[in-house]
């Protein structure tokens, strides 16, 4: 552990970079009531910053600075709104450690993985400053010599987004940098425990040449105020969340009254299968990098783990060793591979399903207990024998603990993989041609994952089925919701 007398942002090259203010158009701004909260380090438990704590009058504001914005924001050719996202992803990138160090002092994850969220993030900024180029409109032969057809694609207009702890910089750049590549602006509203992510990019963003009023961040402990101003405020033509599902049910039933587009990025429950014709070492370290990362804390992390009777053993003992090697700490210092959770009730929900799975008959293979650094670190933890009806096969765990299920037949555990209300991410292990396009094609799911446990990327279309959500994030297809079609018919 850092001492605590470590300021963290003595770590950085540019300290500027850490803004305790709100950035509401174009300004960085202080609650009119004076109110802040604490922005605490989960490693550690030291508050790190206090940022303003804003009304729900406030973030009208920012709304209204939006509406104001979008017009001439819309009107510039694509070409130079691509221009201003190109230089935003270069600015991300150049100030890569100090947005990392900045994401770990206020998430807990390990410094490689906030690196690699920077990457991630920047790449969203990236690709669709690029997609600006080419969002194409289309004629259509009319049915009548008189007149003629045409489709072209506008902005939506002022987006509201509301997004969670878990990834600080990606959820964002993912909403934001489509946005912006068409034309809309955009309020930002990020998760309570993660806020300084948001705005360093914004201060990143404003460098970059984004105008005043594009794009806000407004930093709240309300978050229920914010996601009512969202949806009850007719300026804000879209809502874009990504969090769970239970609050996103909350936010379209909100939403429902003035029919608002929207877009949601919701809960998981993932699937890992591995068939005995898998390559074990390889399932085994596509286990580790799926469950793991982010210390389990992902929308897209293992959260079964099905493996046929064949290999069980083998696969069993071979994950047991690599999760003891797991090195545990603050993610601030180097070799760290698994950060605190981020919470106290994260670690009470670990405890919970591992302690349920207990009653029902499973047994400890490794961890399974808090770890000697105490406060939020948690042993990464396997446990065998788990069946259907423990909580871990029916409701996210967001944790370090991998649930091992035996299996052996194969249409039975694509029926157990496919009986949860959610369908995010899966993912399995197989070498025969035939097993691998059937269980594809099975599997309920948005994203399913063959032969690895990392699917995350800027180039693919990222979203859910059934109650993981609506619409889909990154890819070519990451624009139309930020897009409206229009149909013009016109007599010559
Ligand atoms: N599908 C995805 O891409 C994706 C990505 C990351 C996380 N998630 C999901 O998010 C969850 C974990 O994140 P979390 O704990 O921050 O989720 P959460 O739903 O509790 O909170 C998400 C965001 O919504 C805000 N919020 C909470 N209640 C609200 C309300 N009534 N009105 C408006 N906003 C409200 C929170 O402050 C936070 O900023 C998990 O279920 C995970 O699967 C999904
Ligand atoms: O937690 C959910 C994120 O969307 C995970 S990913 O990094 O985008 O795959």
């Amino acid at each position: 552990m850092l001492d605590d007398a470590t300021d963290f942002k003595s770590l950085l090259s540019d300290p500027s970079l850490v803004c305790e203010a709100a950035y509401v158009d174009g300004e960085w701004v202080q609650a009119e009531s004076g109110k802040s909260f604490d922005v605490v380090n989960p490693a550690r438990g030291d508050v790190i910053a206090k940022v303003p704590d804003l009304s729900r009058a406030e973030v009208a504001r920012a709304i209204d600075a939006a509406e104001r914005s979008r017009h001439d924001w819309a009107k510039r050719p694509a070409k130079e709104r691509a221009a201003v996202l190109r230089k935003w992803y270069d600015l991300m990138m150049a100030n890569q450690e100090d947005l990392a160090r900045i994401m770990t002092a206020e998430q807990g994850k390990p410094l490689t993985e906030s690196r690699g969220e920077i990457a991630y993030a920047g790449g969203f900024i990236e690709w669709f400053g690029e997609e600006a180029k080419r969002v194409y409109g289309e004629t259509i032969p009319a049915p009548q010599a008189d007149k003629r057809i045409s489709v072209i694609r506008q902005p939506v207009g002022v987006v509201g987004s509301i997004t969670p702890w878990n990834f600080p910089a990606a959820m964002i750049a993912r909403k934001v940098a489509p946005a912006l590549a068409v034309g809309c602006s955009f309020v930002a509203r990020p998760a309570q425990l993660t806020p300084l992510s948001a705005l360093a990019m914004a201060k990143l963003a404003e460098e970059a040449g984004v105008p005043a009023g594009v794009f806000s961040v407004v930093t709240s402990t309300s978050s229920s105020e914010v996601g009512k101003e969202f949806c009850e405020n007719p300026k804000v033509r879209k809502l874009t969340f990504t969090g769970s599902t239970e609050v996103g049910r909350i936010l379209l039933s909100q939403a429902a009254d003035q029919v608002k587009k929207c877009s949601m990025e919701l809960g998981g429950n993932a699937p890992f299968i591995v068939f005995d014709d898998a390559d074990v070492d390889a399932a085994v370290d596509g286990a580790i990098a799926c469950k793991f990362r982010n210390n389990g804390q992902t929308c897209v992390c293992a959260n079964r783990i099905y493996v046929q009777d064949a290999v069980y053993d083998e696969f069993a003992k071979k994950l047991k060793a690599k999760v003891e090697q797991l090195s545990v700490g603050d993610g601030l210092e180097d070799g760290t591979e698994l950060g605190p959770l981020i919470e106290p009730d994260a670690v009470k929900k670990v405890r919970e399903h591992l302690q349920d799975a207990l009653d029902k008959g499973a047994k400890v293979l490794t961890g399974g207990e808090d770890h000697p650094l105490g406060g939020q670190f948690f042993k990464p933890t396997i446990v065998t024998e788990a069946t259907q009806d423990m909580k871990v096969s029916t409701e996210e765990t967001f944790g370090p603990f991998a649930p091992l299920f035996r299996f052996t037949d194969v249409d039975d555990v694509i029926e157990k993989a496919n009986d949860t209300i959610f369908g995010l991410a899966s993912y399995f292990f197989a070498r025969d041609l035939s097993r691998v396009t059937k269980v594809q094609e099975a599997l309920e799911y948005g994203i399913v994952g063959v032969n690895t446990g990392l699917i995350s990327t800027e180039v693919a279309p990222f979203g859910g089925v059934k109650q993981s959500g609506l619409g889909r994030e990154g890819s070519r297809h990451g624009i139309d919701d930020y897009l409206e079609m229009k149909y013009i018919c016109t007599v010559v």
